[in-house]
């Protein structure tokens, strides 16, 4: 499918009453590979995201020197799963196309720092411009090597892997990412003296996302101390292998029950964990604001829409993926929106506060862009091409419009498979009440 293809996103006819299985989280599933890559031994993956970014994280790792296997589901019921086997040393003179996967972007540099010759990062242009300056300036505190002369503190760039890194103590401003802070903690055990991060600079973002770091990192045998706010003590140390379930991924539960909210359905997500670090876990809190009954289910999480769609002020610093879909939602309303917090996502796949204002505006909306937040007023919607710059959540923001707005054409549909394969399939399900076939 080229880039400049439309997709008629489907307007619904009738309330929406479907169960949804969504795949897996790209965040745990790009963490878990990571602490499997650096363990002392092979771990197994259950039910993995397969989607853009984890490919790229396992071509990633793969490049390092580690075996991943991917063992698919079978007939008889077994799930799909990765088998990952750590290399003995990690191996340089290679190369890491990082697409414009943030996670991959981030965490694997200082992978690359443990490698026994120079490892080279290159993605799509988007990843030219996201921001990774303040951890290349903290691995060099930590004792690395990087060759960022092209454009210092960008991509592309080539981490001169040495066969270890020294650690210790280190500030770093990351109100830019927290993925910043992520990447150390999930490596940093593995540098000789662990790693000691101190967070300094303006609000931190996607807080939830390092608390997913910490746990996991101390699933794998590691101590973590992250007593004080803004900063998190790893000890040097073996990672265990580790053998887990990926749990869904919930933030691409999003458009899914939104399609409740804008229909007046009804739309259960499968297997959604009752205790979790996923920032997603909070559009419990937020669709209830926005008029919907949430509850869990025997097989998972339903959220019933009342027909009507109320505006809501959030901060959504914490959860500020979700704000494509929520401001989807919003420009559906039967109030004014307003939603703060989310400055740093003109950072993210594309400028998402100028793009989220620039498409619903241009299908008829009232979105008002601020610095750091979006002000959106509801307005009568008509049909439109609603462009998605690469962003796999622009796209599934469009689908949700497209249920409400009839002629809703979304370009580049595609780019959904960033972290959420074949979502015109599933939405198909989602509109017809079946199961998704695969
Ligand atoms: O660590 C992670 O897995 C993520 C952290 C967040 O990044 P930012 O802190 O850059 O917003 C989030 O937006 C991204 O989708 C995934
Ligand atoms: C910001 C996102 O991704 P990334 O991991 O590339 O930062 C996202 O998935 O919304």
């Amino acid at each position: 499918m080229s880039r400049d293809e439309l997709w008629d996103a489907p307007a619904a006819t009738e309330p929406i009453r479907a169960r949804v299985t969504v795949p897996g989280s790209k965040s745990a599933t790009n963490r878990a590979l990571v602490l499997a890559a650096l363990a002392e031994g092979p771990s197994t993956l259950y039910r993995p995201l397969r989607s853009r970014d984890t490919l790229l994280m396992a071509g990633a790792l793969r490049a390092l020197g580690a075996e991943i296997e991917d063992v698919p589901a079978t007939a008889a019921g077994a799930v799909a799963s990765w088998l990952v086997k750590p290399a003995e040393q990690l191996t340089g003179g290679t190369e890491v196309d990082m697409g414009a996967a943030g996670t991959v972007m981030r965490f694997v540099p200082p992978i690359a720092a443990l490698a026994d010759g120079p490892v080279r990062f290159d993605g799509d242009p988007r990843s030219h411009e996201r921001p990774v300056g303040p951890l290349v300036d903290a691995l060099r505190a930590l004792g690395a090597e990087i060759d960022d002369a092209g454009h210092p503190g960008h991509f592309p760039l080539t981490v001169l892997g040495r066969g270890g890194l020294r650690g210790g103590a280190v500030e770093i401003d990351a109100s830019a990412s927290s993925q910043f802070v992520s990447a150390l903690l999930l490596s940093g055990a593995r540098f000789a003296e662990g790693v000691d991060v101190r967070h300094v600079g303006g609000r931190l973002p996607s807080l939830p996302y390092i608390a997913m770091a910490v746990q996991m990192v101390r699933e794998a045998g590691v101590e973590v101390d992250d007593s004080e706010p803004e900063r998190w003590q790893v000890r040097p140390g073996a990672i265990k292998p580790v053998t887990q379930t990926i749990e869904p991924d919930l933030s691409n539960a999003a458009p899914f029950l939104a399609a409740a909210l804008v229909t007046g359905g009804a739309v259960t997500i499968a297997d959604w964990p009752r205790q979790t670090t996923q920032p997603g876990d909070r559009l419990r809190e937020i669709l209830t604001l926005m008029g919907a009954t949430c509850e869990f289910t025997e097989s998972g999480l339903e959220c019933r829409g009342s027909g009507t769609i109320h505006g809501v002020d959030l901060d959504l610093a914490d959860e500020a993926e979700l704000t494509p879909t929520i401001a989807a939602l919003a420009a559906l309303a039967d109030g004014p929106s307003r939603l703060r917090g989310i400055g740093h996502i003109r950072l993210h796949e594309t400028d998402r506060l100028a793009a989220i204002a620039a498409e619903i505006n241009g299908l008829g909306g009232r979105v008002k862009e601020l610095p750091e937040e979006l002000l959106i007023e509801p307005a009568p919607l008509h049909g439109g091409v609603f462009h998605t710059y690469e962003d796999h959540r622009l796209a599934t923001a469009g689908a949700v419009l497209g249920l409400a707005v009839p002629g809703v054409q979304v370009q580049d549909v595609a780019t959904t498979g960033k972290t959420l394969p074949d979502f015109t399939g599933r939405w198909a399900a989602l509109l017809a009440g079946t199961d998704y076939a695969g």
